[in-house]
């Protein structure tokens, strides 16, 4: 396997400071990863004797899985936790927790919380002890979700070039996120790694839940205070943010509190489930009102490119932000492929961050 670039990360926390570089270099590790799980046997030495523990303090059926079968795959031993199981229930800290699979000799620690900040933390401890473990934050409250945010990359840029994914496949496409963007940390990750890419990124939803800071948000500016819109009067608004940054374009985010100018000739659409549990008020008229203005439907996506792909992190609730029918529909959807695609990628950030480790 010949990769581009040194990986010098111990840790990966949020793709903020990702460039160009390191996002090609995960592409191409995991397409040589797709490669070895193409085999009969579908598994490589290569982390031998490594330890990979999952600990997960928040639900998880693809992100869990997913990295233990990557390290499976790559032959490293692992750990599990289950909060309910756990010593948590006696009162044990996060970080006493931490702290034990450390002396178990974990070597690497996937890490999913409510709240965000509690793998950066983690990871500030193990660097802090000088233990050389790594931290994968596995997603952390509404902050971020990298390696999701990694997998959909590799998606859409192995639908691109199946041969070569690479982040410059992206440059000029549009690619439209639509929902609960306020409380989404998949979108936070995407909103990074897309917009390196030289790609327009849209995003749509609800003023409620498309507060107007993320006309700034993280893009270097201060964040004002999220103002929602009043409908009507900033609807079909569109507010470019664009920096220079040391990606290979200029980010180009644009928000909209309607959906079709978003999926107007868009290359891709990227819907995301209502984050209920993290709504502390009312935010939504109804679920059929809200299905009616922003689900994702056929119709709907007559507005886009006529080969138009339709991506959803998971889980999906039917019938809400996608029609079920399409969900199912290969022509347009690509969210088995994303799943599929997600043992490929954490096999590659494993790899990548484990692998001067044995
Ligand atoms: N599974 C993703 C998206 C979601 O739950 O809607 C996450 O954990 O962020
Ligand atoms: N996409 C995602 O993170 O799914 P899980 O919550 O099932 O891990």
């Amino acid at each position: 396997m010949v990769f581009m670039t040194t990986w010098t990360r111990r840790h990966i926390i949020s793709l903020a400071d990702f460039v160009p570089d390191d996002y090609n270099t995960v592409l191409q590790t995991a397409a040589s990863f797709r490669e070895v799980l193409s085999r009969r046997v579908k598994k490589v030495p290569t982390l031998q004797g490594i330890v990979v523990a999952t600990l997960f303090f928040e639900p998880s059926t693809r992100t869990r899985n997913s990295f233990e079968l990557a390290a499976k795959r790559l032959s490293a031993d692992t750990l599990s936790f289950t909060p309910g199981t756990s010593a948590l229930t006696k009162g044990e800290t996060i970080l006493d927790t931490a702290l034990t699979y450390l002396a178990m000799g974990t070597n690497i620690m996937v890490i999913r919380h409510r709240e965000a900040g509690v793998p950066l933390a983690i990871a500030n401890e193990m660097d802090r002890l000088q233990s050389q473990v790594s931290v994968l934050n596995a997603g952390d409250g509404q902050h971020e979700h990298p390696s999701q945010a990694l997998l959909d990359l590799f998606t859409i840029c192995s639908l691109l070039d199946p041969d070569l994914p690479r982040l410059e496949l992206l440059k000029d496409k549009k690619i439209a996120i639509v929902g609960d963007i306020l409380h989404s940390r998949v979108a936070r990750s995407n909103i990074w790694s897309l917009t390196a890419s030289g790609a327009e990124v849209h995003l749509a939803g609800p003023p409620t839940l498309l507060p107007k800071l993320f006309a700034s948000w993280g893009m270097g500016h201060e964040a004002s205070p999220g103002v929602p819109p009043t409908r009507g009067e900033e609807q079909n608004t569109i507010v470019p943010t664009v920096l220079p940054g040391n990606a290979i374009t200029q980010r180009k985010l644009f928000l909209h509190w309607d959906i079709e100018p978003a999926l107007q000739n868009a290359d891709f659409v990227m819907t995301l489930r209502l984050q209920k549990e993290r709504m502390t008020q009312h935010l939504l008229p109804s679920l059929r009102e809200y299905h009616q203005r922003y689900g994702i439907t056929r119709d709907r996506l007559k507005l886009c490119q006529p080969n138009v792909k339709v991506l959803h992190p998971g889980p999906v609730n039917r019938g809400v932000e996608i029609s079920s029918d399409l969900m199912d529909d290969p022509q347009f959807s690509l969210i088995s492929q994303q799943v599929t695609s997600g043992v490929a990628v954490r096999m590659a950030l494993l790899y990548l961050i484990g692998s001067g480790k044995a």
